[in-house]
């Protein structure tokens, strides 16, 4: 691939541009908004000049809904020979590019499971896509020339492609993607009204269950309205899983004796079921699920500590696979939570004592 035009330049239109500016591709850039699309040139994600020949690949990247009406424009202007979107749904847009009579030949389904809490331009980065599956659904129709545009784009990306029907591309997003984004919501929801003198108490937890509750709702609604009737089947099998999760602890809240021992067994069955599932979740670049365990090291809130301290675990030879930060309220220190391999515990923690590090158990 040599040329590209990215149709929609937010956050992932501007994300692909730079990955694909960054290896040396010519990328034409174009949005509705004239400012997002001048924003991202000055990023450095490509040029705004009008194409004038074909290019391999347009990337369609605009919300769900608009998909099929954006690429038909594309196809009737001629811009690429080769065409995919970015959509988080696919059914939807492919019903529609068919409805709308696209060439179908030249134009492939995509999804890349990467994405941020903020929308637009100035969010994107050219690392985004990094090590991440990215969905292609192919149809009978889909010439090779198209699915090869799309795998080299999903190559010059580095992501991982994961060939999928568009219905069952639906479905397993549903539940790992959309379900999970209306959870988030739903109890950062709960803070909105809560005691102040409760929210400062927040940690980690909440803050991981409820990073994504962040996210632009216009973007979640395109979303959720293409998927709607998915997402509403896997929130109706929590909801069951909740209700029996309520009446455990109602369990566990009454007197009796029997009423603690079946609260008690429902709460551990449920705490062994979210074990399991969790532990399925693959680790960095798709790798299988691998067991970190946290060193806890208490750092002065000032500039350069954290900086320090990640100079010191190299130098210990330790990799951070993951790193969290959680602040103490109101007092001037944060916790850092080094997610590092089992076997590199004992080194890491050596050696930060020994370097004057305060080392938490
Ligand atoms: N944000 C995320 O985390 C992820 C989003 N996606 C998908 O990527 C697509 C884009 O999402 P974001 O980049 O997050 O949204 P965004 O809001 O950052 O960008 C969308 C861009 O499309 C432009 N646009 C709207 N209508 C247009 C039209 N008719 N012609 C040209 N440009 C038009 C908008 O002006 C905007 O700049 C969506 O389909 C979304 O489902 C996929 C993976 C992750
Ligand atoms: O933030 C995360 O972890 C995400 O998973 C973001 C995301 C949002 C929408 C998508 O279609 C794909 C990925």
């Amino acid at each position: 691939m040599r040329t590209a035009v990215v149709v929609g330049t937010g956050l992932i239109g501007t994300s692909a541009a730079l990955a694909l500016t960054a290896r040396g591709i010519t990328v034409h850039l174009e949005d509705a908004d004239p400012d997002a699309a001048r924003t991202a040139a000055s990023l450095g994600a490509g040029i705004t000049d009008e194409i004038e020949q074909p290019v391999d690949l347009a990337i369609v990247a605009v919300p769900p809904a608009l998909v099929g009406r954006v690429l038909a424009d594309c196809q009737r202007r001629g811009l690429a020979r080769c065409y995919t979107d970015v959509a988080s749904v696919k059914s939807g847009p492919r019903a529609e590019v068919a409805e709308l009579g696209c060439d179908t030949t030249s134009y492939i389904g995509g999804h890349p499971m990467a994405g941020r809490e903020q929308s637009g331009p100035l969010a994107a980065r050219a690392d985004l896509f990094e090590g991440r599956p990215w969905v292609l659904t192919p149809t009978a129709d889909t010439s090779t020339e198209t699915l090869n545009a799309a795998l080299e784009l999903v190559a010059l990306c580095g992501a991982m492609p994961v060939v999928m029907d568009a219905v069952a591309h639906d479905r397993a997003v549903a539940l790992v993607s959309h379900a999970p984004q209306l959870v988030s919501s739903l109890v950062a929801a709960r803070l909105e009204n809560a005691d102040e003198t409760a929210v400062r108490l927040a940690g980690q937890g909440v803050r991981d269950v409820t990073r994504i509750a962040a996210s632009d709702p216009r973007m979640w609604v395109d979303i959720l309205s293409a998927n709607a009737a998915v997402v509403a089947d896997v929130l109706e099998e929590l909801a069951v899983d909740l209700n029996t999760a309520v009446g455990s602890l109602r369990s566990l809240a009454a007197d009796g004796a029997q009423d603690r021992q079946k609260g008690t067994a429902g709460i551990e069955a449920v705490m062994r079921r979210g074990n399991q599932g969790q532990a399925r979740i693959p680790g960095k670049h798709g790798a299988p699920p691998t067991r970190y365990e946290t060193v806890v090291v208490a750092i002065g809130d000032q500039p350069g500590e954290l900086g320090r301290l990640f100079k010191e675990a190299a130098r210990a030879g330790v990799n951070v696979e993951d790193v969290a930060i959680d602040h103490s309220a109101g007092r001037r220190i944060g916790l850092v939570q080094l997610s590092v391999e089992p076997t590199a515990v004992h080194q890491l923690v050596t050696v930060l004592t020994e370097r004057g590090w305060d080392v938490r158990d």
